[in-house]
């Protein structure tokens, strides 16, 4: 537990939001009065407007800020994070930059080689491990940055615009390959977007907050069943629920 409050936390939830205020030294009030619980194996999209305080919430998720008021609680330590930047190291192959958080875990050797491999094979890159970064496409930076993440077997995954740097078609492809991994490890997820049609393709919960202060204007339950093919976009019920969420984003909605 890394909070407290954690043990407010019952058996299903793995995250707990409650009266979440973040004011900044400059003045800025990037989130205001935030209540949310993700439960364990949810996958949460969170979009919003630019500066709402998104990334906010989710350094806190990570332990990386504090709020003002209120309590973020955990329930486990064993949190991944992923950036928009694959940030790999570029003097270490593929494998070395998988096998570094298992090395900052302290695992054995040849545990760190059997994670490192099988989560490099889980995002696709087994003919590549033994390159460098320099040698790897955007999306393929991205697939190592994930691999590196999953090595640890996380049970929560704290995504920030993980795919927001990609071309379209990457990017709708590593919306397969994540959602894939998903279905298979069901850890818990929240991951922060700009795209409404990215958050309803990989949730099952798109939060959509207002402008700045943050809040929550609502939560929209997603129940397409996993898996999740490329299909599913021209599901008419897809493009509601985009249509949907886009009107509340933009204020229409109410
Ligand atoms: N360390 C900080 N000091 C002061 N203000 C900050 C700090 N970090 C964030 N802010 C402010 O808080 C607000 C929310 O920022 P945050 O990055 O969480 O928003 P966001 O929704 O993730 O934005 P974007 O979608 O553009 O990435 C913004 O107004 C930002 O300027």
């Amino acid at each position: 537990m890394r909070d407290a409050d954690a043990r407010t936390l019952t058996k299903s939830t793995e995250m707990s939001f409650d009266g979440v205020v973040k004011r900044f030294p400059t003045g800025t009030t990037a989130l205001d009065g935030i209540d949310l619980k993700v439960g364990r194996g949810d996958f949460v999209a969170v979009v919003g407007p630019s500066g709402c305080g998104k990334s906010t919430l989710l350094r806190m998720a990570a332990g990386l800020d504090i709020p003002t008021d209120g309590s973020v609680a955990v329930g486990t330590e064993s949190v991944g994070f992923i950036f928009q930047e694959p940030t790999l190291l570029p003097w270490r192959t593929v494998r070395r930059n998988v096998e570094l958080t298992a090395e900052l875990g302290h695992l054995p050797r040849g545990e760190r080689r059997d994670r490192a491999a099988a989560a490099i094979a889980a995002v696709g890159l087994g003919d590549f491990e033994d390159q460098l970064p320099r040698a790897l496409s955007g999306g393929m930076k991205m697939r190592a940055s994930l691999a590196r993440s999953l090595a640890l077997a996380p049970e929560v995954l704290l995504l920030d615009e993980p795919f927001g740097a990609l071309d379209e078609m990457t990017r709708l492809d590593m919306q397969v390959e994540l959602q894939k991994l998903y279905t298979e490890k069901r850890f818990t997820a929240m991951f922060i977007t700009h795209s409404v049609s990215e958050a309803v393709f990989l949730a099952n919960r798109v939060v959509v907050m207002t402008a700045r202060p943050g809040r929550i204007a609502e939560v929209v339950d997603v129940d397409f069943p996993y898996p999740r093919g490329p299909e599913l976009r021209y599901d008419p019920r897809f493009t509601d629920h985009v249509s949907r969420i886009s009107a509340s984003l933009h204020g229409s909605a109410r």
